[in-house]
């Protein structure tokens, strides 16, 4: 193919078959977190539609710890699961914001 790297030229069969798999599930990571969004956009406009506020502290701070618990259990690293979970929210309440403001 034209536009493959030397290295994926090079690369030997078992390489290639953990980055197909790596793809695979890149593609998954960003439809579950589109579908996330799309239900957490419903959240911004019931939140907008009750003049609720945007952030929920308490429902963040315990949705970091149940997550730091299962990333633990996991064998993922919980600050990484944390800084995750923590940037994907901050997201989601910027969305908030901008759909109360437009009305
Ligand atoms: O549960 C809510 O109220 C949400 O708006 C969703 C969500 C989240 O993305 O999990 C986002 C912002 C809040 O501060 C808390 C949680």
């Amino acid at each position: 193919m034209p536009n493959e790297s030397a290295t994926e030229q090079a690369a030997p069969e078992d390489l290639w078959r953990l980055r197909r798999s790596l793809d695979n599930i890149d593609t998954a990571l960003v439809a579950m977190l589109a579908e996330r969004f799309r239900v957490t956009r419903a959240v911004g406009q019931l939140k907008a539609r009750h003049r609720l506020d945007a952030v929920d502290v308490a429902r963040e701070e315990a949705k970091v710890a149940r997550l730091r618990e299962a990333a633990t259990r996991a064998g993922l690293d919980e600050d990484f699961a944390e800084e995750f979970i923590r940037r994907v929210m901050a997201e989601v309440v910027r969305q908030h914001r901008e759909i109360a403001q437009k009305g």
